[in-house]
């Protein structure tokens, strides 16, 4: 059976195939792009053997993209630059290759999915690749069939993609690849805005692919967790590989990969800071720290959850109210259904679930972005029927999942400037305003920059300003996170918690469950349109079993201090609250 995307599994992958001749070899690989300043790939050597499953990691502009673009023949046929060296795929160089012939042997799902997806609907989005090589219908038929359930999109065949959810469009631009049967498929972060089992599903259908049909594969990523399944792990560094090896090489360096702005696995770096060997998953790892006698300090536990206890006390009135609210799309979709929620002034709140199931459905009523098909939402006491965006813009301020759909103007201060403009501020008061916002955001003095030249964490901050600028009381954001680095991801989360700590109420769509657990006070867990948990990120981090219902799991370091009685949330909190005791004891109670 293939493994779907909605099921992960935890075992780890078998060693590389042997000596077969290899699938892919760069030699000696440096590119520059047209009018770029400096080498995106420099030197690069690198092999990729029959079967093999690599995962790429570097920070954000390492060359991670620019590499998998080697790989399938857009450089140098496409984009422009100077190329040095060899690339070889499948025996031949892909300079001597034309593009569509290296299209049916290499399959690549671009990190910008939306831009990839271009049909009517689902099932010719899928089909449009094993067409165009000829493919015969039947069989077409039998891959999109097979295609749509590995990815979980099967029963949306006839549905607009623009009408999909975020994770349903990247689950179909992957659909869309794997219905090729490549023979080399390279994903370039393609788990970004998938639910956490999804990301785990794509390395669990990855595995599965290699071991079915000696698929080989890359795959380009920002999360490590799921990378401990692969054959090997490379890791770039401006556009050199700075590490080529196995998982248990590679990842039990955490403060290595930190430095070079890659996210330190939660396992490896706890078991660091505690002076024990590295463990690459959550059992072993827990085996290791009772066999050494840690445990968590009762004492130490029982404060930090007194001080969370302490800080619920602390919020305001109540500032959105949402009552029995449904949502139907006009296709006849029920989206949302008898949703309650209340949020108060000053809380920090995580809206979580599996793609699909209704949050930014949610989130795009507080601010008059969609209206209740039934039900009310109430913002500052105050119904939002018969408001317009623009009036509820000035108590709720929304930060889209894309900053490129909300950005438009042509400097970082018009842009910035945009919202209280429109709320009839001029003059010294503006510029105070865009000044202070672009100070939040760490952009002071970039205010004649384009937005479209920055990156894309600068863009996101950009548009995370604009907000600002509005000094609305309620800030809600799309995954702020997504297609940031580990640093970029911090420094975002870092700054909403400045936010959050300055008095704003916060209100964040998310994925990435690592920064729930350390930034947000309460997550709400969406369910089929429903709320299915909502409490103190604490409780909620600690009922597992319902979280993986809702296709939600858990960082590492939480799920192992839950193994060990306590549900902590950071690093730092891990640090504070183990302690070692008696490691004969300890191994008996174990
Ligand atoms: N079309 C382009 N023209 C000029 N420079 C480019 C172009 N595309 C990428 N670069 C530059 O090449 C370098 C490598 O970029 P690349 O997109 O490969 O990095 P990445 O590791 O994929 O980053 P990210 O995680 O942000 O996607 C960066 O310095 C980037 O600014
Ligand atoms: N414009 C639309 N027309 C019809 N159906 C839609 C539309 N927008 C969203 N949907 C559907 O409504 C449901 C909820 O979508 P929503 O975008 O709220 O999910 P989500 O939880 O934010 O998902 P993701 O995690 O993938 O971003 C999905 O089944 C989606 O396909």
């Amino acid at each position: 059976m293939i493994p779907q995307l909605n099921e992960g599994t935890g075992s780890l992958a078998a060693g590389p195939e042997g000596r077969r001749a290899p699938v892919a070899a760069l030699s000696g690989v440096t590119f520059t792009y047209r009018g770029g300043r400096k080498p995106a790939l420099r030197d690069v050597n690198l092999t990729l053997n029959p079967g093999e499953f690599v995962v790429i990691l570097g920070a954000s502009g390492a060359g991670k993209s620019t590499l998998c673009y080697c790989l399938n023949g857009l450089i140098p046929h496409f984009l422009r630059g100077h190329l040095e060296g060899d690339v070889q795929v499948f025996g031949v160089s892909t300079r001597g290759r034309r593009v569509n012939q290296l299209a049916e042997l290499v399959g690549l799902v671009f990190q910008d999915f939306e831009a990839q997806l271009f049909s009517t609907n689902v099932e010719l989005e899928v089909a449009f690749g094993p067409e165009n090589f000829g493919v015969s219908v039947e069989e077409i038929r039998r891959r999109v069939a097979e295609a749509l359930a590995t990815v979980g999109l099967t029963g949306l065949e006839r549905r607009e993609p623009a009408t999909l959810s975020g994770g349903q469009k990247q689950r179909l631009a992957i659909a869309s690849v794997l219905s090729i049967h490549p023979r080399l498929l390279v994903m370039d972060e393609p788990t970004t805005d998938l639910d956490p089992v999804g990301k785990e599903g794509v390395f669990a259908v990855a595995r599965d692919l290699r071991a079915r049909d000696d698929v080989t594969l890359v795959i380009a990523e920002h999360e490590v967790e799921e990378a401990a399944v692969a054959d090997r792990v490379v890791v770039l560094e401006d556009g050199r590989v700075v590490a080529d090896g196995p998982p248990s090489e590679v990842l039990t360096r955490p403060d290595w990969l930190e430095a070079r702005g890659v996210q330190p696995l939660g396992a490896a770096q706890l078991l660091a800071r505690l002076g024990e060997e590295p463990a690459l998953d959550v059992e072993e790892a827990v085996r290791r720290l009772r066999a050494a006698g840690w445990a968590i300090d009762p004492e130490a536990y029982r404060r930090l959850v007194e001080a969370d206890a302490r800080r619920a006390e602390s919020y305001g009135e109540p500032i959105i109210e949402v009552r029995d609210l449904e949502h139907r799309y006009a296709n006849g979709l029920l989206a949302l259904a008898g949703v309650n929620l209340t949020i108060r002034s000053g809380e920090f709140v995580a809206v979580v679930g599996q793609n699909g199931s209704g949050k930014t459905t949610l989130v795009k009523h507080m601010n008059g972005l969609l209206s209740p098909t039934a039900g009310e939402v109430r913002v500052a006491g105050v119904s939002t029927a018969g408001q317009s965006v623009l009036q509820l813009g000035r108590t709720v301020g929304y930060v889209f999942q894309n900053p490129d759909h909300q950005i438009f103007a042509e400097t970082v201060f018009d842009e910035v400037a945009f919202g209280p403009r429109n709320h009839g501020v001029t003059g010294a008061e503006l510029r105070q305003r865009v000044t202070e916002a672009l100070e939040a955001v760490g952009l002071a003095g970039r205010e004649q920059e384009d937005p479209f030249a920055m990156t894309k964490g600068e863009r996101q901050r950009v548009a995370v300003a604009s907000v600002l600028a509005t000094r609305p009381r309620v800030i809600i954001l799309d995954e702020p996170t997504t297609g940031l680095d580990y640093r970029e991801q911090r420094r975002m989360m870092d700054l909403v918690r400045r936010l959050s700590e300055a008095g704003h109420t916060i209100l964040f769509v998310t994925h990435t469950m690592w920064v729930v657990a350390e930034y947000a006070h309460r997550t709400v867990v969406v369910r089929d349109g429903r709320i299915w948990m909502d409490g103190p990120t604490r409780q909620v981090m600690a009922r597992e079993p319902e979280l993986l219902e809702a296709h939600l799991r858990p960082p590492q370091l939480v799920r192992i201090s839950n193994r060990l009685g306590g549900t902590l949330l950071s690093l730092d909190e891990c640090l504070a609250v183990l302690r070692r005791g008696d490691s004969r004891l300890a191994r008996e109670e174990a």
